[in-house]
C-alpha cells in the first residue's frame, strides 16, 4: 500500500470539536494582607463560551475574576501567586503591559460607571487612549460597538448626551460597548445585571448569548437561574477554593460535590 493511501477513512464532519482554550488560571492564590481571598485556583475558559462563577458570599469569585486582567494589581497589599495563561504567556509576569492586557481583556463592573461625558465620547474614551486618531474610524467604531451592545437604536438620536441621562440599563450596555470598543477577545463581567431591573436583565442576557459568538465570557453572577440560562459552563466557590466545575447542564442536574448540590438547590448560601 502507498503511504499516501489510508487504511480507513475517517469522516472529518463526524468529530466532535475540539475546544480552544483562551485563558487559563494555574494554581492561584490571593492575600489580602494575611487573609486569603482564593487559595490554588485551577481553571481553563473556553474560548467563545461563556462560564459563569457562582458560589455564596465572600468565596472568591471577584478575586478570581480580577486576577484575570490584572486588576488586583490596584488592590493595596494584594499578593497574587500562581500563573495565568494567556495567548502563551503568563499574564502575572512583571513584564506584561498591563494597560495592553487590558485591552485584550476587558471587564465590566456591577455597577455601571459611566464618565460624565457623553454616549459618544464614553465609547471612544478607549480608543482614542489606544492611539486612534481619525475621526471617520472613531465613528465607525462607536456605531460598532454601540451596535454590538445591542444599544445603537436606543441611542442613535443622541451620541452628544450626556450618558448619565441614560437609564441604569442602558448605562450598563454602554459599558459594554466601552469594553468592545477595543476589540477584546476576553469581556469579564461582574455581577453585570444586579443593578438591573428584569427588563434590562432580559436584554443584557440575550446580549451575552449573542456576544459569545465573537467574545470569551466570564461572569460572576448570585443568579442560579442566570447562570443556568445563559452560562455554557459554571464553576463553583467556597470559601476561596474552587470545589468544582464543567459543563453548566451537568453541573446544575448532576453536582459532583455535596456543596455543590447543597447550595444550588438554595440549601446554604
Ligand atoms: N479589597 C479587599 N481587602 C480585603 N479583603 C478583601 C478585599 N476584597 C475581597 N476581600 C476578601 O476576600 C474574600 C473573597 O472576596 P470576593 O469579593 O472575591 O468574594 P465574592 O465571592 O465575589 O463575594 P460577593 O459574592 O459577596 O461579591 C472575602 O473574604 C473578602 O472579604
Amino acid at each position: 500500500m502507498s503511504v499516501f493511501q489510508m487504511e480507513k477513512t475517517v469522516d472529518i464532519t463526524t468529530l466532535p470539536q475540539v475546544e480552544t482554550i483562551a485563558i487559563e488560571a494555574k494554581s492561584i492564590s490571593v492575600y489580602y494582607r494575611k487573609k486569603h481571598g482564593i487559595y490554588k485556583v485551577s481553571l481553563r475558559f473556553s474560548a467563545n463560551h461563556v462560564t459563569a462563577l457562582i458560589g455564596p458570599s465572600g468565596c472568591g469569585k471577584t478575586t478570581l475574576l480580577r486576577s484575570l486582567n490584572r486588576m488586583n494589581d490596584e488592590v493595596e497589599g494584594c499578593i497574587v501567586s500562581g500563573s495565568i495563561l494567556f495567548s502563551g504567556v503568563n499574564i502575572n509576569a512583571p513584564s506584561i503591559n498591563v494597560f495592553e492586557l487590558r485591552k485584550r481583556i476587558g471587564m465590566v463592573f456591577q455597577e455601571p460607571n459611566v464618565f460624565a461625558k457623553s454616549v459618544y465620547q464614553n465609547v471612544a474614551f478607549g480608543p482614542i487612549r489606544h492611539g486612534v486618531k481619525d475621526k471617520h474610524r472613531l465613528a465607525e467604531i462607536v456605531e460598532e460597538s454601540l451596535q454590538m451592545a445591542a444599544l445603537w437604536d436606543e441611542v442613535k438620536d443622541k451620541l452628544h448626551s450626556s450618558a448619565l441621562t441614560l437609564s441604569g440599563g442602558q448605562q450598563q450596555r454602554l459599558c459594554i460597548a466601552r469594553a468592545i470598543a477595543l476589540q477584546p477577545e476576553i469581556l469579564l463581567l461582574d455581577e453585570p445585571t444586579s443593578s438591573l431591573d428584569p427588563i434590562s436583565t432580559g436584554k443584557l442576557e440575550q446580549l451575552i448569548g449573542e456576544l459569545k459568538k465573537n467574545y470569551t465570557i466570564i461572569f460572576v453572577t448570585h443568579d442560579m437561574q442566570q447562570a443556568a440560562r445563559i452560562s455554557d459552563y459554571t464553576a463553583f466557590f467556597h470559601m476561596g477554593k474552587l470545589i468544582e466545575s464543567g459543563r453548566t447542564k451537568e453541573l446544575f442536574t448532576n453536582p459532583k460535590d455535596e456543596r455543590t448540590e447543597r447550595f444550588i438547590s438554595g440549601r446554604f448560601g
